[in-house]
C-alpha cells in the first residue's frame, strides 16, 4: 500500500478527532500523517475545554467563598491579568506537547490548508499528499451574527484571551459557551447580561433543570433578556450600545456565543460526492463518508450525540481499530457524560428525563434534594438537585443533576449507567469515605 501512496492514513486537522487514535495506527505498522492549518491539538486544548476550566476553577472558588457563610473571610477576588497570564502558560505548552508525542510514534506533521483533488490526494498549498485512507477532523468554527456592527462582536476564542474584566459584558446566547462565559465573568465581578433568542435554555436538558440554573445565575446577578432578537450595535466611545426588538442594553464588551459551525469549506467535499449541510458531513454506521476510504471523525460529523472532546476521541479512537480490521460492528456510542461548568454545574448522562417520560412503562424517574446529603455542606453547596433514572429491572440508566459537583457525581455513576450494573453490584462498590463519589452511590434508591 505504501508503495502506491504517501501514507497509509492521513488525518485532516491535529484535534482529539485525530490524536487520540493515531498511535495505534503507527504501533501496527501503518504510515501516517497530519494535515493542521493552526496549532496542533485543535480547538479542545488550545482555546475550547483546558483554556475554559483553568479560567473557570479561579471562579468556582470565588462563588464557593461567596456561599461559605463568612467562613472563607476578606475580599476574595480574581487577579484577572494573573490568571490570564496563568493560563497562557499552561496553554502553550500543548501545541508542542501533543506534537512531540505524536512525531515520537511516528506521526508525520504538514502545516497548511488541505482540500480534495481526488478521494486519494490532497492539496496542502503547492505540495500534493496521497494516502488510501483519509479522516476529516477538521472540527467546527464559531457562528458570527450577520448585523450592522458585528465588527464589534468577540467569539470564544478573543473571550478566552479576554485582557481585563469588562465593567459590562453582553453575551448573545444561552448555551455551552454562553453559559460558562457568563458564570465565569460575573464571579470575576462583571455585569452581565445574557440576551437570549428563545424563551428556553440548553434544549438538551430537561427544562426543570436549566429553568433552575438560570435562577442559581440570576441569583449571583446575571442578568437574562429571553425572547430577543440583536438588531445592531453602535459604538459610543470605548462601549457600545446593544439594539434588540425589545430595548438597547449597553456593554464594554460583547461575547456572540450563536452556535459553532463545521468546517467543511474548501475540502471540496461535494466535487467528490460527500454529503454535508450547516451540521456537519453525512456518516454511515461505519463513520464512513459516501466515499469510502474518507472518514469523518469529531466535530465535524453530522450527529445526534453531543459534540465534545471526550465523543471526538471515542470517534477516532472507533475509526483507527475499523480502518486496522478489529472493529467490523457499527460504532455504538456509550453513555456520554455532559457537563456544563457552570457554578452550579449542570450535568447529565444516560437516558434523559425527557425520554424517561415519554416511556413510562419502561422507566422510572426518582427526583432527589441534593442537599439531603450533609456532605453538600463539606463545599458550602446552597441548592440543588438531581433526577435518578432506572428502568423496570431496577437498573440506573441515566441521570441529570444540578449542583456544584455534578461532574463528579455523574462520572462516579457512568460505570453503573453504561455495564447496567444491579443494587447488589453497586452495594459492592466500597468507595473512599467521605468523598463525592461516596456520597453519589450512597444517594441511589
Ligand atoms: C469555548 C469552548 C469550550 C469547550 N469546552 C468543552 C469542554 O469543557 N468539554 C468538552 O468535552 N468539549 C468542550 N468543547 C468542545 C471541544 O473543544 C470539541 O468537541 C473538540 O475540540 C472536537 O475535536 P475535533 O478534533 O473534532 O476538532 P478540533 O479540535 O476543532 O480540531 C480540528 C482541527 O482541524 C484543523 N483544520 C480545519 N480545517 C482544516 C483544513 N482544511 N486543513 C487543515 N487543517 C484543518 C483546525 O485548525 C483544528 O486544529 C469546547 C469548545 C469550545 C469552543
Ligand atoms: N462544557 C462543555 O462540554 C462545552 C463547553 C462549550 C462548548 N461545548 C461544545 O461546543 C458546542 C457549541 O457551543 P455553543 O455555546 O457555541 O453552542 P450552543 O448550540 O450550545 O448554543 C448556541 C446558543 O445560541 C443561540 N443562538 C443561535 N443563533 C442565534 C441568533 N441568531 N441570535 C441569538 N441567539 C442565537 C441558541 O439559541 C443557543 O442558545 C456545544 O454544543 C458543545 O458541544 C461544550
Amino acid at each position: 500500500m505504501s508503495q502506491t501512496f504517501d501514507y497509509d492514513v492521513v488525518f485532516i486537522g491535529a484535534g482529539h478527532g485525530a490524536f487520540d487514535g493515531a498511535p495505534a495506527l503507527t504501533a501496527a505498522g501503518k504510515t501516517v500523517a497530519f494535515i493542521e492549518e493552526d496549532k496542533v491539538g485543535g480547538t479542545c486544548p488550545n482555546w475550547g475545554c483546558n483554556a475554559k476550566i483553568i479560567l473557570e476553577a479561579p471562579a468556582k472558588a470565588v462563588q464557593t467563598a461567596k456561599q461559605s457563610d463568612g467562613v472563607i473571610a476578606g475580599d476574595t477576588h480574581i487577579d484577572w491579568p494573573t490568571a490570564m497570564k496563568r493560563k497562557q502558560e499552561i496553554i502553550n505548552g500543548f501545541a508542542p506537547a501533543i506534537q512531540g508525542a505524536m512525531e515520537s510514534v511516528g506521526v508525520d506533521f504538514i502545516f497548511g490548508h488541505a482540500s480534495f483533488v481526488d478521494a486519494h490526494t490532497l492539496q496542502v498549498g503547492d505540495r500534493k499528499v496521497t494516502a488510501d485512507k483519509i479522516v476529516i477532523a477538521t472540527g467546527q468554527h464559531s457562528h458570527r451574527l450577520d448585523l450592522p456592527g458585528k465588527e464589534f462582536l468577540h467569539d470564544s476564542k478573543d473571550f478566552l484571551s479576554i485582557p481585563v474584566v469588562p465593567k459590562k459584558m453582553v453575551i448573545i446566547g444561552a448555551g455551552f459557551i454562553g453559559l460558562e462565559a457568563a458564570s465565569i465573568m460575573r464571579a470575576a465581578g462583571s455585569q452581565v447580561t445574557v440576551i437570549m433568542r428563545d424563551q428556553q435554555a440548553l434544549p438538551a436538558f430537561n427544562r426543570d433543570y436549566t429553568e433552575e440554573l438560570l435562577k442559581a445565575l440570576a441569583k449571583q446577578g446575571v442578568l437574562f433578556i429571553k425572547n430577543t432578537t440583536v438588531e445592531k450595535i453602535e459604538q459610543n466611545g470605548s462601549s457600545y450600545s446593544i439594539s434588540t426588538n425589545t430595548g438597547s442594553f449597553p456593554a464594554d464588551y460583547i461575547l456572540d456565543a450563536t452556535g459553532r459551525i463545521p468546517n467543511t469549506d474548501g475540502l471540496n467535499l461535494a466535487e467528490l460526492g460527500i454529503k454535508y449541510d450547516h451540521k456537519g458531513i453525512e456518516v454511515n454506521e461505519f463513520l464512513q463518508t459516501a466515499v469510502s476510504n474518507i472518514y469523518a471523525s469529531g466535530d465535524v460529523i453530522k450527529k445526534d450525540v453531543p459534540k465534545l472532546t471526550p465523543t471526538a476521541t471515542f470517534e477516532s479512537q472507533y475509526i483507527v481499530s475499523h480502518i486496522l480490521g478489529e472493529e467490523k460492528e457499527a460504532i455504538n456510542y456509550p453513555a456520554i457524560g455532559e457537563n456544563l461548568f457552570t457554578t452550579p454545574r449542570l450535568a447529565q448522562a444516560g437516558v434523559t428525563v425527557d425520554e424517561a417520560k415519554a416511556h413510562p412503562d419502561q422507566f422510572d424517574i426518582i427526583e432527589q434534594d441534593v442537599m439531603d446529603d450533609w456532605y453538600r455542606l463539606v463545599d458550602f453547596e446552597q441548592a440543588g438537585k438531581r433526577s435518578l433514572i432506572y428502568n423496570k429491572e431496577k437498573q440506573l440508566v441515566g441521570v441529570i443533576e444540578l449542583s456544584d459537583k455534578a461532574e463528579d457525581v455523574v462520572n462516579a455513576l457512568l460505570p453503573a449507567i453504561e455495564f447496567g450494573y444491579t443494587p447488589a453490584q453497586i452495594k459492592r462498590l466500597v468507595t473512599i469515605f467521605p468523598s463525592i463519589g461516596y456520597s453519589a452511590l450512597d444517594n441511589l434508591q
